[in-house]
């Protein structure tokens, strides 16, 4: 029922929102400009997380975050932490157990704000919608997610404790994976000179000087080779490295079978890294996603899932990547070690050492 809500159409629609939010941080970062190393992440949570409010939520938001968002920020951090600690340790899977730890009240109390604040959301919605005249609601537009859901609990298809659960994972799905992919972008590109020079000779020619401009849908799908880095980067650090599945019947594998009511774990960590990527799997190659004859691998990628349930917002992932990485690079010089980095599974994979990168104006 939701799945209009993610089509290309609509995403294409938040063109402004990415342009916006991509020369606020540009912006954010010239002080910071041959300053030595600062670490990129909070600057990349906060645009990401205000991107996706202002779009799939269609809230209009201050620019900076509120207190309260700030909050909101700190309890999704903080429930990650807890729902790995519980995954990374045994005897809590036990729900006895896990309901009487400090864990469990860690969980609540995050909940209790991240719902809060969710609630929120939807309550001013409802709000700005009844105040709303008739010719300003939706005009010329696709209906975006938080629209087309309220329209649903209106019309007594989804409750809103179901639009609730809705509204945080969406917000966690959009947020924390787009902020982590272009950290590890911009990781990787800093410590390859030759990489991050073509994406700018790229810019150069595709953008045609404009330096301040809006980029257009036009010209990202001309930025071919920067889609080639984001395949790449997301190809050797998936940001969702394993994905879950419910076995309903037998699955007959070449040397095991897969029974039903079981759960399963893909790890498409591992898919992207197997040997059909050809010997320099291990490497950063952006190349290899031009070059036809390796095409067929790329029915393989799994960076963003496969099948029935992969990814509904690869497009807008795609586009909010490319814009920001193209506002950036235009203007600064990365540097970084991407040798120095340490990863770490928290739900989603990140850098959590040797994460800083320098920049310089160019
Ligand atoms: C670089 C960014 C992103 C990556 C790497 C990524 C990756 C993934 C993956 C691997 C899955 C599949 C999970 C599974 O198979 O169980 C998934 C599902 C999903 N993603 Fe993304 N995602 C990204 C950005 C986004 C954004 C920006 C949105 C929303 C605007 C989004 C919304 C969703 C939703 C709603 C699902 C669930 C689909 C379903 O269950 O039918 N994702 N994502």
């Amino acid at each position: 029922m939701l799945t209009p809500a993610f089509g290309n159409g609509v995403f294409r629609e938040y063109m402004d929102f990415y342009n916006s939010q991509a020369r606020s941080l540009v912006k954010q970062w010239a002080p910071l400009s041959g300053k030595g190393e600062f670490n990129p992440k909070p600057h990349l949570r906060r645009a990401a997380l205000q991107t996706i409010i202002r779009t799939t939520l269609g809230l209009q938001i201050k620019e900076g975050l509120t207190s309260q968002m700030q909050l909101y920020l700190k309890s999704i951090d903080e429930i990650v932490n807890v729902i790995t600690k519980r995954i990374q340790t045994i005897w809590m899977h036990n729900d006895f157990l896990y309901n009487r730890s400090s864990l469990k009240r860690k969980e609540e109390n995050c909940l209790k704000i991240i719902n809060a604040y969710s609630k929120r959301v939807i309550k001013n919605k409802r709000e700005a919608e009844k105040n709303a005249q008739p010719q300003q609601n939706h005009k010329g537009r696709t209906q975006g997610f938080l629209d087309l859901a309220l329209q649903l609990t209106k019309d007594d298809l989804m409750s809103d404790q179901l639009l609730l659960e809705h509204i945080n994972s969406l917000t966690f799905a959009g947020y924390h994976t787009v902020s982590a992919s272009l950290h590890f972008i911009l990781l990787i590109i800093g410590s390859y000179t030759e990489v991050q020079n073509r994406i700018y000779d790229e810019l150069h020619d595709v953008l045609r000087g404009t330096a301040e401009e809006d980029i257009t849908v036009v010209q990202l799908s001309k930025l071919v080779y920067i889609d080639a880095v984001i395949n790449e980067a997301a190809r050797l650090y998936p940001v969702a490295p394993v994905v879950l599945r419910y076995i309903e019947k037998d699955v007959q594998l070449q040397n095991y079978t897969m029974k039903a009511g079981c759960d399963c774990v893909v790890m498409l960590h591992e898919l992207n890294r197997s040997r059909i990527w050809g010997p320099d799997k291990d490497q950063f190659r952006p190349e290899r996603w031009l070059e036809p004859g390796l095409l067929a691998n790329a029915k393989d990628y799994t960076g963003f899932g496969t099948g029935r349930r992969a990814c509904l917002g690869r497009s807008y992932a795609m586009l909010s990547l490319k814009t920001t990485l193209a506002h950036l690079i235009r203007r600064y010089k990365v540097t970084a070690d991407h040798t120095k980095m340490k990863i770490t599974l928290e739900i989603n994979l990140e850098p959590v050492e040797g994460h800083g990168i320098s920049i310089e104006s160019r």
